[in-house]
């Protein structure tokens, strides 16, 4: 067995993740067996002990479903409305299915604002840890009703590794309608080969992933890759399977080697640092030199004024900016010392010269290490 399935058999604490390309009836209603078998075998798991969190899609399909609707609507307050009902259907079939094994659950919908904001994550965290600790199992998907564009996960897959960070899951799993990751998409390509492991951060594996999804999905493979990735930042392995695989949460407990397992290869960040790692959106963009990027990314030094080219976007003290090489790579992401006005005036000179500009210094770092982190 491989050191990663060796691992993976010593992981309790599991965030998994059902597509809606796996668990909705051809795009309309659930699939009531797949549902039960998913309550079955996270049951069996929580009896030997393991902590358990359910990310599952399936409330637009189960909305269009109960409304009548043939065709998934294109208008996001249509979606918004099937989510709506549909959410009643999903935690419904949950939550009679585990009724059977004698099994809480919890309903949890989560927006991106709710992640992005450290208190409401730090709320967050504790709500789902005290579940976990209550033997409970949550049941987490995006609240698709009040989720705009702008603050939405957007897929599943990337609200589950937010998920994984804040539970520090030691594994995920995405349940898919595919074996796992295959070198090409396996859609287009039937000689496709699957991936059995591969580092989560290996470049590779993005030319791999098409762009599209399937006909019900939202994410597609990269968002699952993505995913992957940001998973590993606190730590955890990442498996890619098939939730029409029989029995496949308690094979992969055994260290069955099914899926694509996908490790994380560097030590994982701290706290803090992976909330602010696991930010979808900035609210500006710092333009780096050369010198600046490279004792930034190589020696892990804070960002001084001295170092910033230009600025960009509208933003207060202790947001979130981007960080560009002169290449325009993101290179970091981190909270700001000084507002967009205040650090366009300083940009370009020494931290000594701060006060001679401002009037006043608050730091002499435009962001601190402890508040950067690489990307
Ligand atoms: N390299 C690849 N390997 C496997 N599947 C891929 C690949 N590239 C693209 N895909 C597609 O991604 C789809 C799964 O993503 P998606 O439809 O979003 O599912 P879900 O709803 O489970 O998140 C598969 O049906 C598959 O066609
Ligand atoms: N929140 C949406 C699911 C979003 C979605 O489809 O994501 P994914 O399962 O990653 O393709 C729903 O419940 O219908």
């Amino acid at each position: 067995m491989s050191d990663h399935r060796n691992r993976l058999i010593a992981t309790r604490c599991w965030v998994v993740k059902v597509g809606s390309a796996l668990l909705t009836a051809n795009g309309r209603g659930l699939d009531a067996e797949c549902i039960r078998a998913l309550a079955n075998h996270i049951a069996n798991l929580r009896k030997q002990g393991y902590a358990v969190v359910l990310v599952s899609s399936g409330s637009v399909a189960a909305g269009m479903q109960r409304l009548g609707w043939q065709r998934r609507p294109r208008a996001l307050y249509e979606l918004q409305a099937a989510a709506a009902v549909g959410q009643m259907g999903l935690i419904q079939a949950y939550e009679s299915q585990f009724q059977h094994h004698g099994q809480h659950t919890a309903q949890v919908l989560l927006t991106h604002e709710d992640l992005a904001d450290r208190s409401r994550y730090l709320n967050a965290r504790s709500t789902l840890r005290t579940l976990l600790q209550l033997g409970v199992v949550p049941i987490v998907n995006e609240n698709d009703t009040v989720a705009t564009e702008e603050i939405r996960f957007g897929d599943n897959d990337t609200l589950s590794a937010l998920v994984a960070n804040l539970v520090e899951a030691e594994l995920l799993v995405i349940l898919t309608d595919q074996p796992g990751l295959f070198d090409a998409d396996p859609r287009h390509h039937p000689n496709a080969r699957l991936i059995p492991e591969a580092a989560a951060n290996n470049a590779e594996l993005d030319t791999m992933a098409s762009p599209g999804t399937g006909a019900l999905g939202r994410g597609g493979m990269i968002t699952k890759i993505r995913a992957a990735r940001r998973a590993a930042r606190s730590g955890a392995i990442t498996i890619i399977a098939s939730g029409k695989e029989p029995n496949i949460l308690q094979r992969l407990a055994n260290g069955e080697a099914i899926g694509t397992l996908l490790w994380p290869d560097k030590e994982p960040l701290a706290a803090r640092k992976q909330w602010l790692a696991g930010q979808l959106q900035t609210k500006g963009r710092l333009w780096l030199d050369a010198g600046a990027a490279k004792v930034v990314r190589e020696a892990g030094r804070s960002l001084l004024p001295v170092g910033v080219i230009a600025s960009e976007g509208h933003f207060a003290r202790g947001e979130v900016v981007s960080c560009l090489d002169p290449e325009a790579r993101e290179i970091a992401r981190g909270l700001v010392n000084y507002n967009a006005e205040e650090t366009r005036r300083i940009l370009g000179h020494s931290s000594n010269q701060i006060e001679q500009i401002l009037g006043y210094v608050d730091e002499e770092e435009l962001i601190h290490r402890d508040n950067l982190v690489l990307l």
